[in-house]
């Protein structure tokens, strides 16, 4: 299989480097030539890893390179997604199965990102549209750490054609089905997760988080069921699996960012001075929005919102969670 990874950041990298350890060919296209530079002649991605990479990886600026690709996998943040696959996908020469890995929604139209996918890429240039989603952060996969992720498509032979491409002994790929739940539920808990670092930051404890993890839990299930996913959805790997490793790692950067303005006793400085892909922030304007039109009761994604883009302090939004009228929930 000929596999063009698009995107030279870490997550795209760490994946790069599976598939390489599979012996399958591999080529990364990249926006920022440091970065591809960096992979094709030094084998680093040094702004993200220490560690050496692969050397079968290729990388380059040239998106021609996506051209003859059975598979095509995007890992661009959210906000790049569908300016990246609509140049690619003029590159393209045949049908290809699209793996997306970024977890959040279109910032503009709110839609699930394999809508924003099947809307991009001409149908006869898209054989398949596969969520590889679960999880898993990078700078772990990178050091071939245990792993396991779930290939999500409506198109059973895709996912098990993305299982097998992917999996090997560190790497372990599952098949779900439910593309409606696992979507939404790796994107919002990218939300708890800054909620957890918020309680980290602001001098909370294992009992604050372990309470935010549940009741996050039960409103990603609550807004996933009601938007059409499946309950069972939100005790896999795309519910609790994900929430649990983003809402407990200082690997995760909504974690740190919530650390951070936890630390601040505010959002105006994140807002100010971040450069990093932090997900959660964009997902939480979306999910506020929506749950707002649709009468799905948020609480922690509201008070999330609410310091993010209303100046709110952390530790009162927190506290205001504890003081919530006890007959709401
Ligand atoms: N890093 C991780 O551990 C994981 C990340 N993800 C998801 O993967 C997606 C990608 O994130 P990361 O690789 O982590 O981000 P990153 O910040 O490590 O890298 C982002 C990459 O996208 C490139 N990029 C940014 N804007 C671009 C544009 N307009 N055109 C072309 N390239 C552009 C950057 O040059 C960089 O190479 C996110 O949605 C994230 O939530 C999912 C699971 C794990
Ligand atoms: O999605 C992830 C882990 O599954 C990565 O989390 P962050 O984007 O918060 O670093």
């Amino acid at each position: 299989m000929k596999i063009c990874v698009l995107g030279t950041g870490s997550w795209g990298t760490a994946l790069a480097q599976v598939l390489a350890d599979n012996q399958q060919e591999v080529i990364m296209w990249g926006i920022d030539p440091c970065e591809v530079k960096d992979i094709e002649v030094n084998h680093h991605n040094t702004k993200f890893f220490e560690t050496e990479i692969n050397h079968d990886i290729h990388a380059s600026t040239d998106l021609s390179v996506v051209a003859n690709a059975d598979v095509v996998l995007a890992a661009v943040p959210t906000i790049a997604l569908e300016e990246v696959l609509t140049k690619a996908s003029q590159h393209l020469t045949k049908p290809a199965i699209i793996i997306n890995v970024a977890k959040g929604f279109h910032p503009v139209t709110h839609e699930r990102l394999s809508v924003v996918i099947s809307k991009i890429v001409p149908q006869e240039k898209c054989k398949a549209i596969v969520s590889l989603i679960g999880p898993s952060h990078a700078e772990e996969v990178i050091l071939r750490l245990m792993t396991s992720v779930n290939a999500v498509s409506d198109n059973e032979e895709a996912a098990k054609t993305i299982q097998h491409l992917f999996s090997n002994q560190y790497f372990r790929v599952y098949r779900n089905s439910d593309v409606i739940g696992a979507e939404i539920g790796v994107a919002i808990k990218n939300v708890m997760a800054i909620a957890s670092g918020i309680l980290e930051g602001s001098g909370q404890g294992d009992n604050a988080r372990a309470g935010l993890m549940t009741r996050g839990l039960a409103e990603m299930t609550r807004y996933g069921v009601a938007l059409g996913g499946k309950q069972e959805t939100y005790l896999g790997l795309d519910g609790v699996g994900d929430l649990i490793v983003t809402c407990t790692s200082r690997h995760s950067r909504n974690f740190m960012a919530g650390y951070q303005i936890g630390l601040d006793q505010g959002a105006k400085k994140f807002w100010e001075e971040n450069k990093k892909t932090v997900e959660g922030v964009f997902a939480c304007k979306v999910v506020y929005e929506e749950a707002k039109k649709r009468n799905i009761s948020m609480p922690i994604t509201n008070e999330v919102y609410a310091v993010l883009y209303e100046g709110k302090a952390p530790l009162d939004a927190m506290r205001d969670l504890m003081a919530r009228d006890l007959k709401a929930e």
